[in-house]
């Protein structure tokens, strides 16, 4: 374990189009395959007819160039499958690495997204157009099908671009031979539009399960875990496709400008629009955030509404709801119990820098510890510490210590699939027992913590009950000092609206489909004075 301190800021990107999601259908183009210049700033190709054709050309006389922008796609998929990748960390790596420009960018952002999110539904699809199991396929040439399913089904791509830029990226990138598979199995997915597609692999099907699971690309393990979510947090199963297609839509980039120290001003006039749920945050106008100062010097940082909500609430509960109102909180301490890479904290810190606090930051992964310390390089030095080290060690450290704890745990980010395009078809069952063990110890070390009339914030970035008010109601059973305080009530109070409605059983869960926000849950428990 150890403590230290540093410096720098962060920004962050997004896709879009999935089935459910983006969808487009593919029409005729005049002349051969389209350049990157003729696409649009949403990287749409632009001057779409609306019937779809093909070049006469056999696969060996179409193009053998790969197109940047697809390559890119291609080789975001290729990482993702084979090195365990994340898109979200490759995909900008790769953009930088071929020199894209804006509306490449956003083409192969669009395309290696939608791509993913979409897998399942593009590989039932390929499932019908193939003649063999598709995990007897060579998986770079599933990849380059799935990319080429995406831009013919879900994207504004002409028919013919889509095929012989699909075909061209594979005899540059994975050889001569399998150009033809690849031709002769797109040009069978362009016999159906993904509407029909869709219509055809439900048809006959009466598992609502699995209909949703085709229809939103979702896993169905995943279907049957948002439905009981749902209904845990007192929503109805009903809503269950709005989630899902929720979970397909590109998420608005978020900013926050922390409190007292970090201004919209420069987002605002460059075209961004304020926030409504939350003081202080605004939704990103898309671009460069680079290009704002505020965000090079991290006083304006991206950072979903959600984690805005629920950083303010720890900070915002009433420790002394006797004592007069407007009375001045004497000094207090606060802890982070699981910073990295150090969103919430960067906020927690302004808000403690506001409130004549102090902060320490706990993570235990020293790269993420180093994270954390550049997020909060915006606050003022003595406000706040990192500490790199095991959380469950700080309960017995450091007992009866810190005035509130935020404890954010490792989950399994069921709540921000929107985000990982590919973290849904990687995530298994087995996930939510295995972390099971460590939330609970997390939140234990954090009860312990936190001092007698001191609270902690139970948070995850997941709505599921197994890490959720399972857990919360594991450590109410064992100790009888505690109590669970109203968080709905605290949300709205820090809330624009004022009418989040996202309390129940005095537990609160926030949901993309209705808050437009990660699906955060928040548990507010308070040590008996
Ligand atoms: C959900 S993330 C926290 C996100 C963070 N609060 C933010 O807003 O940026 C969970 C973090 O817990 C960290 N973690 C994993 N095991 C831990 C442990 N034993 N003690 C403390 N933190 C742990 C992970 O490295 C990860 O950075």
């Amino acid at each position: 374990m150890s403590e230290s301190g540093g410096n720098a800021g962060g920004t962050g990107g997004s896709g879009s189009g999935a089935p459910g999601g983006g969808r487009g259908n593919s029409g005729r183009g005049k002349g051969g395959p389209r350049d990157s210049s003729q696409r649009n700033a949403q990287g749409r190709e632009r001057n779409r007819p609306s019937q779809r054709s093909f070049t006469e050309n056999a696969p060996a006389q179409r193009t053998r160039r790969a197109d940047p922008a697809r390559l890119v796609a291609f080789e975001v998929l290729r990482a993702v499958a084979a090195e365990d990748a994340y898109a979200n960390l490759v995909l900008p790596s790769r953009i930088r690495h071929h020199g894209l420009d804006k509306r490449d960018a956003g083409f192969a952002t669009e395309l290696s997204y939608g791509a993913l999110r979409g897998q399942g539904t593009y590989d039932a699809i390929l499932a019908r157009c193939v003649d063999r199991p598709l995990d007897q396929l060579d998986p770079a040439i599933l990849d380059a099908l799935r990319i080429g399913t995406h831009q013919l089904l879900a994207m504004r791509v002409p028919a013919h671009a889509a095929l012989d830029q699909t075909v061209g990226l594979a005899r540059a990138v994975i050889g001569a031979g399998p150009s033809a598979l690849i031709n002769a199995v797109l040009r069978k997915v362009t016999a159906h539009t993904l509407e029909e597609w869709l219509e055809i692999l439900v048809a006959g099907e009466s598992d609502e399960t699995t209909i949703a699971s085709l229809r939103y690309a979702h896993p169905e393990w995943i279907v049957r875990a948002m439905r009981q979510s749902l209904v845990a947090h007192g929503r109805s199963a009903a809503e269950i496709n709005d989630l899902l297609e929720a979970d397909n839509a590109a998420p608005v980039v978020n900013l926050v400008a922390l409190p007292g120290l970090g201004s919209l001003d420069e987002a605002l006039e460059g075209g961004a629009t304020p926030g409504e749920l939350v003081e202080g945050s605004a939704l990103s106008s898309g671009g460069d955030l680079g290009r704002l100062a505020s965000v090079r010097e991290g006083s304006t940082r991206v950072q979903d509404v959600g984690s805005q909500l629920v950083a303010r609430a720890m900070a915002a509960v009433d420790l002394d709801p006797t004592g007069s109102p407007g009375a001045e909180r004497p000094h207090e301490t606060w802890l982070d119990l699981c910073a990295g890479p150090g969103g919430k904290a960067a906020l927690l810190g302004a808000l403690a820098n506001a409130q004549g606090a102090t902060l320490l930051a706990n993570e235990p992964a020293p790269h993420r510890a180093k994270l954390v310390s550049q997020a909060l390089s915006a606050v003022p030095r003595d406000v706040w510490r990192v500490r790199t080290g095991d959380g469950r060690d700080v309960g017995t450290e450091q007992p009866e210590s810190f005035d509130r704890v935020l404890v954010d745990v490792p989950c399994s980010g069921l709540g921000a699939l929107r985000r990982r395009p590919e973290s849904r078809w990687r995530r298994t069952p087995k996930d939510l027992a295995d972390l099971g063990p460590l939330q609970r110890a997390l939140l234990k070390s954090a009860l312990d913590a936190v001092r007698p009339g001191g609270v902690v914030a139970y948070v995850t970035c997941s709505p599921h009950p197994a890490e959720t008010t399972a857990v919360v109601s594991d450590a109410l059973r064992k100790r009888d000092d505690l109590e669970l305080l109203d968080a709905g009530a605290v949300l709205d109070s820090v809330s624009l609206t004022g009418n989040l409605g996202a309390g129940h059983d005095s537990t609160a869960q926030l949901w993309p489909h209705i808050h437009s926000t990660d699906a955060m849950f928040l548990a507010l428990i308070r040590k008996k004075a």
